[in-house]
């Protein structure tokens, strides 16, 4: 997770809140007192849509009827309170509306529905409920009371629009404005319709239907055209709006993941203008980005509009981008596009012919939105990323409807609390109750990880070639025979008892940066995108690193121990002597070197690195005396000598000193954004404590520390002290530390 250009997002919902024509000219709550059911907390402020309830307009009693019947929420007497079970908050919204208008929904069995209308109790025979999915994105009832066969249908306005009987156009008409003006304040609306149906007409139906059911090859598409028939001619009715509140941090959150250099997407099954404005609200959108609409009806038009907005982003992209490497780098600097795609539109998009077409144009927006899409689509976005992109996707979602595309992810999140909270949890890798989570997860824990895995990796590659490599220059000594330098008990557990400690410690603990400031330079996140700490060149150095150590691990104890005598004048050239001298320099060094390595210190790495080198002086003398091992006394010989202890130090410091100088330059010329962030912090929180900061590395203080001091052009060696934790913006921070950069200087790793 610490290297991810790609984040899809399904739109996550809270509690739905049912908001039924809220008008500001009422200012004062109706009584809704008369109903017992009704929820003291639920208040109304349109008095007329009461009056027309009191009074004798049907349609109104049906909107509400239909919203106690036609839905799948299950009810629950807790304490003799009537409580609701809903599949999603939508749902579970719509029908505690209906009950404080006094339309109860009560009970249900398998083949009725009770409610309690205005107080009379009224029981429906269930016949079908033809239920929802999301791609046909509505869903119906068809009940029998007193003889009568109804169908209550609600759904996505496009649907109902489309399936409502001929002539009712004024009432069509009033009802997409309202819908428009609901949409457009980012509410979540639905088409309410209805149609009595006569008896041999669903009779007829029925028998169809029956078949589709029974049909056991095609069953699905016969179903749906099944159902097709009967949810058409219908009635309207109204809308609904519901209020799809973001939960807390949303905006930050995603303005943090994107100035981390992370892509994101928005994929759902909502209105194109909901969307847009949840879009606004959440910072993915901005007035200052152009907007580039696919909304064509056919394959040649949306492959024109592809291709119209490819031209008009590569021209703002070569006017803005001179100088740029490449063309999404450029796009990044541009000040924005964003690529809003209707579902419709979706499906030729995602055509084999069209689809990289698609992706680089919106590789080249700042934000994607794909609206009115179905579960499959979203899936087959994030796959499409994923086949043509280098990088790793992420996809976060809430719904049931979020389940493929959670799977087809590289790392799939469900957000726990919400509809579906079984689905997309089971399918996640990670569940986090909340969408801000995913800055924590992201930015401190992915990075993290990412960082400690690349460091893991480069140290345990460098400890491998310096042991490997012993053996290369030793076999120069003995004609390339298969004669070993080291003891093969030595050479068997190396890697298993003597290095591996100390690096798993680093792996596991270390980190270069807290996690207070991964979340304020939300940039640090962005070596992980370019794949920075661990490639071919790091391979390469912690290889190359790893066979000077060799080297020297080898010849400066050749040179030492040649022609050597104890304080006794008996020689100390014999293999078994060298052989052990050269195999203690070695797990010293590493030892050493995992201590420059290590920037975070905690019990477990000092254990791991004094209770390696113990276990390793312990191991040897039980191997060699208890088990009787073949190099039986050669080290404890040679550690009774001082040109031991000289030659140790002396390998040590050649093969330490250049590493500090190499790091220390790198960090005082050329710091990393991480460099820079970690000797701020340790300026402000270690070095006071220990005064050793200003006398090791010459890093001047501000004469009043308490004095902000800007760049400005006049302060050249002092790095602004205040203004990473009074900072206005995470970018502009940023900025000002690394046009600061060459003033500072500190014991860091260069690319870390
Ligand atoms: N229970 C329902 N009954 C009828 N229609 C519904 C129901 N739930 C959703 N719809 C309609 O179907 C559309 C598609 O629903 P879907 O669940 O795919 O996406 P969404 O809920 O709008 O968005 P998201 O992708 O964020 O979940 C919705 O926009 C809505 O108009
Ligand atoms: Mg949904």
């Amino acid at each position: 997770m610490g290297r991810l250009p790609f984040h899809m997002e399904g739109r996550k919902k809270p509690h739905g809140v049912a908001q039924l024509a809220a008008n500001p000219r009422f200012t004062r709550a109706v009584d809704l007192s008369n109903n017992p059911y009704h929820d003291p907390n639920f208040k109304f402020y349109d008095q007329t849509m009461v009056d027309a309830l009191n009074g004798s307009d049907p349609s109104c009693e049906t909107f509400f009827r239909l919203l106690a019947l036609c839905h799948t929420v299950m009810p629950k007497e807790n304490d003799g309170n009537l409580e609701y079970q809903a599949q999603s908050p939508d749902e579970g919204a719509l029908v505690a509306a209906a009950r404080n208008f006094g339309f109860v929904f009560l009970s249900r069995t398998s083949n009725t529905i009770t409610i309690s209308a205005k107080g009379v109790q009224e029981t429906y025979e269930l016949l079908y409920l033809l239920d929802f999915n999301n791609v046909r994105k509505c869903m119906s009832i068809i009940l029998k009371r007193e003889g009568m066969v109804r169908i209550y249908c609600k759904g996505a306005d496009s649907v109902i629009m489309e399936r409502l009987r001929a002539g009712q156009d004024t009432l069509k008409r009033d009802t997409q404005e309202h819908l428009d003006g609901f949409a457009a304040a980012g509410l979540r609306t639905l088409c309410l319709a209805y149609k009595d149906l006569e008896e041999e007409h669903f009779l007829d139906w029925e028998s169809r239907h029956n078949d589709a059911v029974m049909s056991l090859d095609n069953r699905e598409a016969r179903l749906n055209a099944t159902y097709e028939e009967i949810e058409k001619d219908l009635l309207l009715l109204g809308a609904t709006a519901i209020e799809d509140k973001l939960q807390d941090g949303v905006p930050q959150t995603i303005a943090n993941l994107a100035l981390a250099g992370i892509k994101i997407w928005v994929l759902t099954g909502d209105k194109q203008e909901t969307t847009i404005n949840i879009g606004y609200s959440c910072q993915l959108l901005t007035d200052r980005m152009d907007f580039l609409i696919v909304d064509g009806q056919s394959a040649e038009e949306v492959e024109d509009q592809l291709m119209q907005f490819l031209d008009q982003v590569s021209i703002t992209i070569s006017d803005e981008g001179i100088g740029s490497d490449t063309l999404s780098e450029a796009g990044d600097q541009n000040a924005g596009f964003a690529l809003v795609v209707n579902g419709y539109s979706l499906v030729f998009a995602l055509n084999a012919e069209y689809e990289q077409l698609f992706l680089e144009v919106a590789s080249c927006c700042k934000a994607v939105i794909c609206c009115r899409v179905t579960p499959l689509q979203k899936a087959m976005v994030v796959d499409l990323v994923k086949r043509y992109q280098k990088g790793v996707t992420l996809s976060v979602g809430d719904g049931a409807n979020d389940v493929s595309m959670i799977k087809t992810a590289h790392i799939g999140v469900g957000i726990s609390r919400q509809e579906g909270l079984q689905a997309a949890m089971l399918a996640s890798d990670y569940s986090v109750a909340q969408f801000k989570f995913l800055e924590r997860l992201l930015l401190v824990h992915g990075r993290w990880s990412y960082y400690r895995m690349c460091k893991f990796l480069r140290y345990f590659y460098y400890k491998n070639y310096a042991f490997t490599f012993c053996h290369f220059w030793f076999a120069f000594f003995v004609a390339f025979s298969a004669q070993t330098l080291f003891d093969p008990m030595f050479i068997s557990v190396y890697n298993l008892f003597y290095t591996s400690m100390p690096v798993l410690a680093l792996g596991i603990f270390d980190q270069d940066v807290d996690d207070k400031n991964s979340i304020r330079f939300p940039k640090l996140y962005t070596p992980g995108l370019k794949n920075a700490l661990f490639n071919k060149r790091e391979f390469f150095r912690s290889a190359l690193h790893g066979l000077v150590t060799s080297f020297v691990v080898v010849f400066i104890p050749f040179g030492a121990y040649y022609n050597g005598m104890d304080l006794e004048g008996r020689s100390l050239v014999d293999q078994q002597t060298f052989g052990s001298v050269v195999a203690t320099i070695l797990v010293f060094v590493v030892t050493m070197q995992i201590f420059l390595d290590t920037l975070y210190w905690t019990p477990f790495n000092l254990i791991a690195i004094w209770g390696s080198l113990i276990f390793y002086l312990l191991l040897q003398y039980f191997y060699n005396y208890v088990l009787g091992g073949d190099y039986v006394a050669a080290l404890s010989k040679t550690m009774g000598e001082p040109t031991f202890y000289f030659t140790l130090l002396l390998t040590i410091v050649i093969l330490m000193i250049p590493v500090m100088a190499w790091r220390l330059y790198w960090a005082k010329f050329h710091p990393t954004l991480s460099d820079i962030v970690r000797l701020k912090y340790l300026r402000q929180h270690m070095w006071p404590r220990y005064g050793i900061g200003r006398l090791l590395f010459n890093s001047k203080r501000p004469r009043n520390p308490r004095q902000p001091t800007i760049s400005n052009g006049r302060t050249p060696n002092v790095l602004p002290d205040r203004i990473r934790f009074v900072a206005p913006a995470p970018s502009t921070v940023e900025e000002n530390l690394l046009s600061r950069s060459r003033s500072v200087c500190g014991l860091c790793e260069r690319r870390s």
